[in-house]
């Protein structure tokens, strides 16, 4: 097994590139979605059942996916032997912020059924400021895998 993974590494690595920038560009946009739906939305109009539709599919058909893959090969590489130093800081920064994306995922997930129930209660203000956690995570996992303090 451990063989497989050394000779697979650079193919998993790419494979997890791909699934992570599908991911984050789901992450990056939902909220987006949030913010117009939000303002200028009305709740039960043709416009909110089309906002539904966009929120439900990007979640759904690409969001949701591409964050399984992201794990899947993400663990594959810590699988892989003499990748991960844990003795270092890097794993912990990089552990702690997927972990921070993963909730922040479950979070717009809770968000989009509220939507699709006709019962926001948040403001655009509100999502405009949460689009900024992927950002912040994105920045400590790009330098904690990059810079790998
Ligand atoms: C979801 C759980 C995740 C796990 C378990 C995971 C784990 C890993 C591991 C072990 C590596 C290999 C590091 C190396 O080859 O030196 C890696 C590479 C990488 N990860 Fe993740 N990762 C995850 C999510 C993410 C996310 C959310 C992002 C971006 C926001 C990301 C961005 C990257 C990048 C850009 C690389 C390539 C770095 C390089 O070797 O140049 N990962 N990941």
């Amino acid at each position: 097994m451990s063989d497989f993974l050394a000779e697979s590494y650079a193919w998993v690595k790419f494979l997890h590139v791909i699934s992570v920038i599908s991911w984050m560009a789901g992450l990056f946009y939902l909220p987006r979605l949030f913010v117009y739906h939000a303002e200028q939305i009305e709740a039960g109009t043709k416009t909110d059942g089309l906002f539904q539709v966009m929120e439900r599919r990007l979640l759904r058909g690409i969001m949701n996916p591409a964050m399984i893959a992201t794990w899947i090969f993400g663990l594959a590489l810590v699988l892989t032997p003499g990748i991960v130093d844990w003795s270092m800081i890097w794993p912990w920064s990089k552990a702690a912020s997927v972990l921070g994306m993963t909730w922040f995922h479950m979070w717009l997930a809770g968000r989009r059924r509220e939507f699709a129930e006709g019962r926001n209660t948040r403001t655009g203000r509100r999502y405009r400021m949460m689009n900024e956690v992927p950002t912040l995570l994105m920045v400590v996992i790009v330098a904690s895998v990059i810079v790998k303090f």
